[in-house]
């Protein structure tokens, strides 16, 4: 053993491997292999391109056999695509004109311009004498949104794009850009770029649904013109907004849409107006309890609501008692219905009290349905102006938050969380003209989305509130 100890030189080991000398005819093979490769890679993935390759080679077969013939398959395909488009406007839309202007859009608007539009916005890395972009995967468009999913650099992050996102909307044309990043695609991201703003217009109210508590409720229309739906079992949801900014839309979305559900025994809703019951006096026959405020009362005005949100700690604990052991999240059902406390001015209840004693107990009782009502079925939706500390301290017990119109930049983050602003949440720059109009966070989800709730106007409410018609026989109310 001595002896190989002693093997041992201090000469230093040739660890490069010797040069592999390959012709310059054969790389240039590899390379355009490689190109004929992702060239069929591409055009199989995408249907307007496998569509548009058909129709070429459908076109000169018939072409050399007459042109006549060609002439006429035009016709008729024209005939053809225009029946469809004025019988199924929908699948027309889904399965043409939405494809070919993906790929249009993805080669002549984002590809074409990519290499120059990541140089200028600092988003291209040198290394080792190359300069390297991060690559476009697919371009997937509506007719307000083109979602661009890009392969990041290596280094890169999310907060990278989104702190450009001002340059790549100015570059694109786009209105506005949003940053997401893609679950389970930890080196994707997703560069939204708005070509249209659906949410310029009202969104009227949208259909009234079964099964809204399990699929959502479908309060709003979001900006890449898809319906934003409220989970509401087991969340809490807080509403900011200036005056004027649309708190009442979607207190009364969501009242518009659990109409049936309270109809049918699934959901009680128990209301807390302390305006004096003005804002939410229309909905009252829909209410297993309302309160709003009685200037006449012994125990002071406020105590009115501390009983209320008592009553719910006791339902609560009750509740808990019987579910413990037995679930974690309760399933609503008539015997047992989901309580959703609707609170049109959380600020009353906290920030402003004068009444100590009933100051106390609201604050006591409010932070115990928020620590622990959603787990066994007892929600609190509220609305606020002032989503500041002193007025709101129990904010962050909110599982989903929506900012409409607010008057301070600093007060998005306060409300949709560190960083909501700088991934394009702009609260504070909606204007006045759209009221309605908002961001939504909800935790576990870090990308704010801009939706825009429905109008419910005060003849929907009425009818809202009006009793069931009773339909006879043949129809008639
Ligand atoms: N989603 C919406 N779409 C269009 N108009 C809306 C929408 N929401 C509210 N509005 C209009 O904006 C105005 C103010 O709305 P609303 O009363 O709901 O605001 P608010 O935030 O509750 O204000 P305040 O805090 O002063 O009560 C109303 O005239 C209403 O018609």
């Amino acid at each position: 053993m001595a002896g190989l100890s002693s093997a041992r030189s201090d000469q230093p080991i040739q660890v490069r491997t010797p040069a592999v000398r390959v012709s310059a005819g054969l790389v240039a093979s590899g390379w355009l292999l490689r190109r004929l490769w992702r060239l069929v890679v591409v055009t199989a993935a995408t249907p307007a391109a496998l569509g548009g390759l058909v129709l070429v080679v459908v076109g000169v077969l018939l072409w050399s056999a007459s042109p006549l013939l060609l002439l006429g398959a035009v016709g008729v395909l024209a005939l053809l695509l225009l029946v469809g488009r004025l019988l199924w406007p929908q699948r027309w839309l889904i399965w043409l004109r939405l494809p070919v202007r993906s790929w249009w859009r993805g080669w002549f608007v984002y590809r074409h311009r990519w290499a120059a539009a990541m140089d200028t916005a600092g988003l291209t890395t040198s290394w080792r004498g190359t300069l390297w972009n991060p690559t476009v995967l697919t371009v997937t468009s509506t007719l307000s949104v083109d979602r661009v999913r890009v392969r990041m650099l290596p280094g890169q992050t999310v907060e990278d794009y989104a702190a450009v996102s001002d340059r790549l909307a100015q570059t694109f044309g786009a209105t506005a850009v949003r940053v997401h990043s893609v679950p389970q695609r930890p080196h994707h991201v997703e560069v939204c770029l708005l070509t249209a703003d659906p949410l310029t217009q009202v969104v009227e109210p949208l259909p009234i649904e079964d099964q809204v508590l399990t699929a959502g409720l479908p309060l709003a229309l979001a900006e890449d013109g898809r319906t934003w739906r409220l989970q509401l079992v087991g969340s809490h949801v807080l509403v900011v907004g200036a005056t004027g900014a649309g708190k009442g839309s979607v207190i009364w979305s969501l009242l518009l849409h659990l109409a049936p559900l309270i109809r049918s025994g699934l959901v009680n809703v128990w209301a807390v107006d302390p305006k004096g019951g003005m804002e939410l006096a229309g909905g009252r026959s829909l209410f297993a309890r309302f309160a709003h405020g009685d200037s006449d009362a012994a125990a002071g005005y406020e105590a009115t609501f501390a009983e209320v949100l008592e009553d719910a700690v006791a339902l609560m604990r009750r509740r808990q008692d019987r579910l413990r052991g037995v679930t974690r999240l309760h399933q609503p059902s008539t015997s047992e219905p989901l309580v959703v406390l609707v609170v049109d001015e959380l600020a009353a209840l906290t920030g402003w009290v004068t009444d100590r004693t009933a100051k106390k107990r609201i604050e006591a009782a409010l932070g115990l349905l928020l620590s622990q009502g959603r787990a066994v079925g007892v929600v609190v939706v509220g609305a606020v102006q002032d989503p500041r500390k002193d007025v709101l301290p129990m904010r962050d017990l909110f599982p989903t938050r929506i900012a409409l119109r607010l008057n301070e930049a600093e007060q998005v983050n306060l409300v949709l969380g560190p960083g909501a602003r700088n991934r394009g949440a702009q609260a504070d720059l909606i204007p006045d003209s759209l009221p309605g109009v908002g961001y939504v966070t909800v935790d576990g989800s870090a990308e704010p989305v801009r939706v825009r709730f429905s109008n419910v106007t005060d003849q929907d409410i009425a009818q809202l509130a009006a009793p069931a018609l009773q339909l006879l026989p043949g129809g008639a109310a």
